[in-house]
């Protein structure tokens, strides 16, 4: 159906309303729950392919007037949110405006409750900064305290292995060449019995506003002087690997270099990589209308790999340039477009009291083993 495929990535999260703004490039759209059904008011019924289940779709006007009143059918999606989404810019105010007198409220609202991600965990007062529209990329500085900085790099440690690609045909592990950098995964079960890898990433995944089950395991990577990770996509729909987001935290900057790069064309690629990194501010962003993001421990650089309509977005390719002095760690957190079974929260995780009902169902095995991404 098309309207599945074109909501898809649009984030499927309860939030307070300290999220809203910044959200107000795109539509908060949800799938209502039924605890809060009644308040919000069911419209009418939809499966969301977000949340993998029946759901009511529930809106919720912005304006004090319209606040709690089913102001939208889902049968006007189909063509609002094409006339929203594909604007380059939609602030609410436009958005309103785009949508017309009669949606005037609801454009600029719609709050989506997904039932499994009804966390604990609220980011109140995030502060998120844009750093790009397309693709969206927002950045959270002191989104990881120092401690948890240190401590997801203290349990990476002992398992870092050197990047490598698999040749399909013979099996053989060779050196990467896009990518020198060593990584691990947290793909054990105790590392989600760690309190604190599990608070770290539903923070990300609230972060992300996306449902539990679409994350991978957590990954944490450490460049050292000259490693580098070159151009690439998140996001490989071509390949099976269909990541809606990536949650990318600095846990350690280097001395110089690492900068993460967004070129937005196809220059700074190969040859032209160390060339792009030398010259950031001309070729990156001058040049490209890119932008770069220098590691400060702590940040997170949120972005987006597909648009709100659901396609790739091939502006989100991006790189980490070499580092030339210390060494610069990482976490990433990647998210999929749909619920995916190597989910640590599908594979380890017990389901939360209260909620077996209405827990995330879990998808099909795809056979498309570990992210090589
Ligand atoms: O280390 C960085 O700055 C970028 C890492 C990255 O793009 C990735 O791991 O996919
Ligand atoms: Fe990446």
């Amino acid at each position: 159906m098309r309207l599945q495929a074109r909501i898809v990535s649009l984030c499927c999260f309860r939030s307070g309303p300290s999220y809203i703004p910044h959200m107000s490039d795109a539509m908060v759209l949800c799938v209502g729950c039924s605890k809060h059904g009644p308040r919000f008011g069911t419209i009418a019924s939809h499966r969301f392919p977000m949340c993998g289940r029946q759901r009511s779709m529930s809106l919720l006007g912005s304006d004090r007037r319209m606040r709690g009143k089913p102001t939208l059918h889902v049968g006007s999606l189909p063509r609002i949110l094409p006339r929203l989404c594909w604007r380059r810019r939609f602030p609410a105010h436009e958005a309103l405006q785009t949508a017309g007198a009669e949606h005037e409220a609801e454009a600029a609202i719609v709050l989506c409750v997904c039932p499994e991600s009804r966390s604990k965990t609220a980011i109140r007062d995030v502060q998120l900064i844009e750093v790009s529209y397309s693709p969206r990329a927002l950045l959270v500085e002191e989104f990881l305290s120092k401690e948890e900085c240190e401590a997801l790099k203290r349990l990476a440690s002992p398992r870092l292995q050197d990047a490598k690609t698999i040749n399909r045909s013979t099996g053989a592990a060779l050196p990467d060449k896009v990518r020198t950098n060593s990584q691990m995964y947290f793909d054990q079960a105790s590392h989600y019995q760690d309190p604190m890898v599990v608070a770290i990433q539903e923070r990300m995944q609230v972060l992300a506003r996306i449902p539990p089950g679409h994350g991978e395991p957590l990954q944490v990577g450490r460049y050292r002087v000259g490693e580098f990770y070159q151009p690439h996509y998140d996001s490989e729909p071509a390949q099976n690997v269909r990541r809606a987001a990536t949650v990318l935290v600095y846990l350690e900057p280097p001395e110089a270099g690492g900068e993460t790069i967004f070129p937005k064309h196809r220059r700074c690629q190969e040859a032209d990589f160390e060339d792009c990194c030398s010259r950031i501010e001309e070729l990156v962003v001058k040049e490209g209308g890119g932008f770069a993001v220098k590691a400060e421990a702590g940040t997170a650089v949120l972005f987006f790999s597909h648009d709100l309509d659901g396609q790739h977005n091939p502006l989100s390719m991006h790189a980490s340039c070499p580092v030339l002095q210390g060494e610069k760690w990482v976490a990433q957190q990647w998210f999929r477009l749909e619920p995916y079974a190597g989910s640590p929260f599908f594979q380890f995780r017990k389901p939360v009291e209260g909620s077996e009902g209405d827990a995330e169902p879990r998808p099909q095995e795809e056979g498309d083993g570990p992210p090589e991404l």
